[in-house]
């Protein structure tokens, strides 16, 4: 494909992209796989040029934009050499009309960015949302030394955690084939910490998805440890197990949970765990790095409805902690109504529990926790709370 043709084809996958928000669709990262997959012609170098143009576009433009040309057209204002490839060729765009208007930038919709604003996140901080991610991996305690990790990681602050350069093939690595090493933010990681899992302890991983922090947390509880993961979700489930066993992970069982009766399917644990992880669903706004058209999926319907089923899972997990014990509370966002205005809900209706920070290399307080963020912390956004029942 030419260069030209390549912004063509990147328009048409916006264009594509722009309709999946709206109509809550697939995501983009899917989108441009699904356009290749019917475009045999296009060799690697194309796929890779187009997705890197879809991508740029979609970071540069604050809210939905009109159409996919509106924003590249947002792009081409600030890039010369992009907007001399509008020229009417066979493939090419069309030539830009004096007066076409682009799409506007910015870093979120209207009222995600003062919602942003209103919890401290503005200029930098903001832009940072949207910068590429890292490639951040976890090294396993529990087989560390099996294999060597591969080269050009520097060391970050979580106590296993490594960083490589982007594009480094970390997946065909005979470290992460042996289950030496996980890919997994540094916030991620750190969050785990937050934990402060103990060997032998039992651990409810009460949100586990497909396991990211089961395995983290597994590792620190060891093999006197009991580590129970549980979910809504069968597929992500699912998919712990082959996890676990890569990572010779010991003592993690799961437990499917039907949405509304949590409690009940929990009963055997009631005041039981050491230790209670809540990484409860959220608007993720602190992983905007890795999929930025999130912003324009979001509606502050939705977000109403992460917060109340964030408090839900609160209460949930505050019943299964036996005194003495912690409840952990994490969000990727970093919106205070899904950080430190819910830690402090969650205070005022449980007085058997009081905030104790986590001691973190990272992070800054942010009302009853701890805050990461990609511009402070060069992680995805966390917010963090260590809730300890008295
Ligand atoms: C932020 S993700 C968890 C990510 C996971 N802990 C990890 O580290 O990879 C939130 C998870 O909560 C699950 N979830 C949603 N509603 C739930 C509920 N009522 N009870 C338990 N889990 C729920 C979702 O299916 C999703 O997997």
């Amino acid at each position: 494909m030419t260069p030209a043709a390549r912004v063509q084809a990147a328009i048409e996958v916006l264009d594509l992209v722009i309709a999946a928000a709206r109509d809550n669709g697939p995501p983009a990262d899917r989108i441009v796989a699904d356009w290749f997959r019917t475009r045999r012609f296009a060799g690697s170098g194309d796929r890779r040029a187009v997705r890197e143009l879809v991508f740029r576009a979609i970071r540069a433009c604050g809210d939905v934009p009109q159409s996919g040309r509106a924003a590249m057209l947002r792009l081409a204002n600030d890039d010369s050499a992009l907007a001399a490839l509008f020229d009417g060729s066979r493939h090419a765009p069309a030539p830009i009309a004096p007066d076409e208007p682009a799409a506007p930038g910015g870093t979120a919709p209207a009222w995600l960015a003062e919602a942003l604003a209103a919890s401290g996140v503005t200029g930098a901080d903001a832009a940072a949302l949207l910068e590429r991610a890292p490639l951040d991996i976890r090294v396993n305690a529990l087989k560390a030394g099996i294999a060597t990790l591969p080269e050009g990681g520097a060391r970050t602050a979580a106590p296993h955690g490594w960083r490589y350069p982007h594009g480094t093939r970390i997946e065909d690595s005979p470290a992460f084939r042996d289950g030496m090493i996980e890919v997994q933010d540094t916030g991620s990681q750190l969050a785990c910490m937050a934990v402060g899992a103990r060997p032998g302890e039992s651990v409810i991983d009460l949100c586990a998805g497909a396991g990211g922090k089961t395995l983290a947390l597994a590792a620190e509880t060891g093999p006197s440890g009991t580590i129970l993961a549980c979910d809504t979700d069968r597929g992500r489930l699912a998919r712990l197990e082959p996890r676990t066993a890569r990572a010779g992970a010991p003592g993690i069982a799961t437990r499917l949970l039907d949405p509304g009766r949590e409690a009940e399917a929990l009963a055997d644990w009631r005041d039981r765990a050491d230790a209670v992880l809540v990484d409860a669903p959220c608007s993720g706004t602190g992983t905007w790095r890795r999929n930025p058209e999130a912003r324009w999926r979001l509606n502050p319907a939705q977000l109403a409805r992460y917060t109340g089923l964030q408090a839900r899972l609160l209460d949930i997990g505050a019943a299964l902690v036996r005194p003495g014990g912690r409840l952990v509370f994490v969000t990727c966002s970093l919106l205070d109504a899904e950080g430190a205005e819910q830690a402090a809900a969650f205070l005022s209706r449980w007085p058997g529990f009081r905030a104790e920070p986590p001691v973190l290399p990272a992070g800054t307080p942010r009302g009853a926790g701890i805050r990461l963020s990609p511009a402070h912390d060069g992680t995805d956004g966390f917010f963090i709370a260590r809730l300890v029942r008295v």
